[in-house]
């Protein structure tokens, strides 16, 4: 415990007092999002440990200031320094510990505690669990918080997540909303002590104007742009208003009739400034400087490699602090996770029972013009497998009848001189055609549906051709092809056989594109994702954390998946089952890493089951995991076998049914792309994470 401590305290930089006493300085800040511009040429200073109170009507880019701020949204010109540095400047601690940010939205996870969120985001800022207990000792008692062990997520409970490590930098987002007077008084009262030590400062934005006369600074925000910002004392005595709100609209007035081309003052009151968007500005020229206000000289930030690297590279506090989180939420929903290793069990059992087998009670019209017991027509009707094939004796017309109308799968006809026919072909060298067509069994069938009409045929052959219990027959059969015991599988290889290492390949990757595909959608429309990137999370550690906690729901599926597989269906194994088990497990890494991406790129939920669903049956069928990709034509071959499952299906049953090891290029192959895509695709998550923060 002692060592997190001063770990945590070691990471901790003196608080800087930022550029001339400013915490936050904002200086012809841009910001759209596409066509809306939302900030034009905004210039704010927040002082070094003061309350600044941003006031501003709902959609005059407060939040979006903000998140510029805190570094989750980029600005698209101007500079921003925050303590001193720009928000995400390699070793800064903004995000991180040094900021502590309450969002619009609750952003805090519906399975959590107070004691979970708490003890969440504990572990994120490298507090000792002892630090973290102490504060939330704290803050459930200031902030009247329920018992730590209940599940309540409100604006009580993100307040005290952002006050948690105590930060240099408060950033509230309408922290006060729907909080009762006493309690809104009480934040408030609090955020004066805080400040009043000189190291913590203080952003607050809110819809309560007269509140923000408590603040030191307010600064008014429209359309924008700020219109001024000073004391609010100041602020109303210069406009000569009782209330601070009746200032802001004397202001707004003021600031329409001499349209955009003014600015504000950092000490109250509006200035000459630069030009604005709406005048027609060159955005590519510089801002800085560019405009007819004071040439503002711009610090120059440098970091040497070493903080670069440290910077890039994954923390692993933060990494096991998101796979505790994302256990926690999975023992919190029991039901959920039995499903999601449930699932794979009862996919594989149904294509096991349901594909690939024997039809059963497939219904065959017989016409039999013979009519002796001793017929050979009799016998040889007795040799078909009843269970699959179910005989109804009837006339011509009535066969027909019935076959026509989707009764009956064939129609089989013996004429009435079968056996005598059968008995001259066997004796005769030389027999007429009548004699051949008389002592031959004629077959119709309905070839609508092919698996059925082919295992009739198969059905027929095994019944009619070889029979030892019926040597007349037996010796008709003059044999050119003999098939002697296969090299590889067996003689009662299946569909099932074929299907089956395509298929569990296939299962396990769509699981898993499934449990992850949606994972950063929800966090991100939640502002879960803001969050945590505040506080210091990357996009490489959330990628990574993603990927270990999802492995281990992988693993057990997997196994069941596996034990279902050898031991209840009996699919044959040759080969290593290490070798198994890893091109499975590889292959849920494959799903995982693109549930990633198409969480990363895509915002929301339906267009994200969209995506995943989407792609599941081209892939499905161009991956040669149904049918065979030698029967798919170029050049859509090129692109099946391109696919991450196809060279794996085939590694696959190479494994299973040949025993082959990865010796073979046909196994290796599978590994190898199934490791390429998976590069690929995590690499791809992190970057689209990455330029999407
Ligand atoms: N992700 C986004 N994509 C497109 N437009 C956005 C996005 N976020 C915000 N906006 C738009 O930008 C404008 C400013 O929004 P912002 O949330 O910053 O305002 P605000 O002053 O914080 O308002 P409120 O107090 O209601 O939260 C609004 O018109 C909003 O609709």
């Amino acid at each position: 415990m002692k060592q997190g401590k001063m770990k945590a305290d070691e990471e901790a930089p003196p608080p800087s007092p930022g550029l001339g006493g400013s915490a936050i300085r904002c200086r012809e800040v841009c910001r759209s999002y596409g066509e809306l511009k939302v900030l034009s040429n905004l210039n704010l200073t927040v002082p070094q440990g003061q309350i600044y109170g941003l006031l501003g009507p709902s959609g005059c880019g407060k939040t979006t200031l903000l998140k510029c701020i805190v570094g989750t949204l980029k600005i698209s010109r101007g500079h921003i320094s925050v303590l001193g540095k720009p928000p995400a400047f390699p070793g800064h601690q903004v995000p991180g510990r040094m900021v502590g940010y309450m969002p619009q939205d609750l952003a805090l996870y519906n399975e959590f505690t107070i004691s979970d969120t708490l003890t969440f985001f504990g572990r994120i800022h490298g507090l000792s669990s002892t630090d973290t207990q102490a504060r939330m000792d704290f803050l459930v008692d200031f902030l009247d918080l329920p018992q730590k062990s209940k599940l309540v997520r409100n604006l009580r409970v993100s307040l005290g997540a952002a006050l948690l490590q105590n930060p240099q930098l408060l950033i509230l987002d309408e922290p006060t909303v729907g909080v009762d007077p006493v309690l809104r008084a009480k934040i408030w009262q609090h955020l004066v002590e805080i400040v009043k030590t000189g190291k913590v400062s203080v952003v607050i934005t809110t819809h309560y104007i007269e509140e923000a006369r408590q603040a030191n600074v307010v600064g008014l925000m429209r359309n924008g742009r700020l219109l001024a910002e000073g004391h609010p004392e100041t602020m109303m005595k210069q406009h000569n208003a009782p209330t601070l709100e009746k200032a802001f609209l004397q202001l707004c007035e003021t600031s329409d009739q001499v349209g955009s081309k003014h600015s504000t003052s950092p000490l109250g009151g509006v200035l000459e400034c630069s030009q604005s968007f709406e005048s027609g500005r060159d955005e590519s020229l510089p801002i800085l400087g560019a405009g007819s206000g004071p040439v503002e000289e711009l610090p120059k930030y440098s970091a040497d490699w070493k903080v670069r690297v440290r910077h890039v590279m994954p923390k692993w506090r933060n990494i096991a602090a998101l796979i505790i989180k994302t256990t926690v939420r999975m023992k919190r929903m029991p039901g959920s996770l039995c499903f999601q290793f449930l699932l794979p069990v009862i996919q594989i059992s149904l294509m096991c029972l349901c594909i690939g087998g024997d039809p059963k009670g497939i219904q065959v019209a017989v016409v039999n013009n013979e009519t002796s017991s001793s017929s050979y027509s009799q016998s040889l009707l007795s040799f078909l497998d009843n269970s699959s094939v179910q005989q109804v004796n009837l006339s011509h017309a009535e066969a027909f009848a019935g076959a026509y109308n989707g009764e009956y799968w064939a129609v089989i006809g013996f004429g009435k001189n079968f056996t005598s026919y059968l008995t001259k072909r066997m004796i005769q060298r030389q027999v007429s055609k009548e004699v051949v067509d008389g002592g031959s069994v004629h077959v119709w069938l309905d070839l609508t549906n092919q698996q059925i009409a082919m295992m009739l045929q198969k059905k027929l052959a095994d019944a009619f051709e070889v029979q030892p219990e019926f040597p007349v027959v037996s010796s008709l059969q003059i044999y050119l092809l003999f098939f002697e015991e296969p090299i590889y599988g067996s003689m009662n290889s299946d569909f099932t056989t074929f299907v089956t290492p395509g298929a569990v390949l296939s299962i396990t990757f769509y699981l898993a594109v499934g449990l992850t595909a949606l994972s950063f959608v929800i966090e991100r429309k939640e502002g879960l994702m803001d969050r945590c990137w505040v506080a210091g999370v990357s996009s490489l550690e959330t990628v990574l954390a993603h990927l270990i906690s999802q492995l281990f729901v992988i693993s057990i599926q997997v196994i069941l998946l596996l034990l279902l597989m050898l031991l209840v269906f009996k699919i044959p194994n040759e080969g290593s089952l290490v070798l198994v088990i890893a091109l499975i497990g590889l292959q849920g890494v494959t799903g995982i890493s693109f549930g990633l991406v198409i969480s990363s790129a895509i915002d929301d939920e339906q267009n994200a089951n969209q995506a995943a669903l989407g792609i599941f049956y081209p892939n499905l069928i161009v991956s040669g995991i149904i049918w065979p990709v030698e029967c798919i034509p170029y050049p859509l071959r090129y692109i099946s076998l391109a696919l991450p499952q196809t060279y794996a299906s085939e590694a696959l049953r190479c494994i299973m049914y040949r025993g082959w090891g990865l010796s073979r290029m046909m196994v290796w192959r599978g590994f190898a792309v199934t490791l390429g895509w998976n590069t690929f695709f995590v690499i791809l998550a992190i970057v689209i994470l990455k330029l999407r923060t």
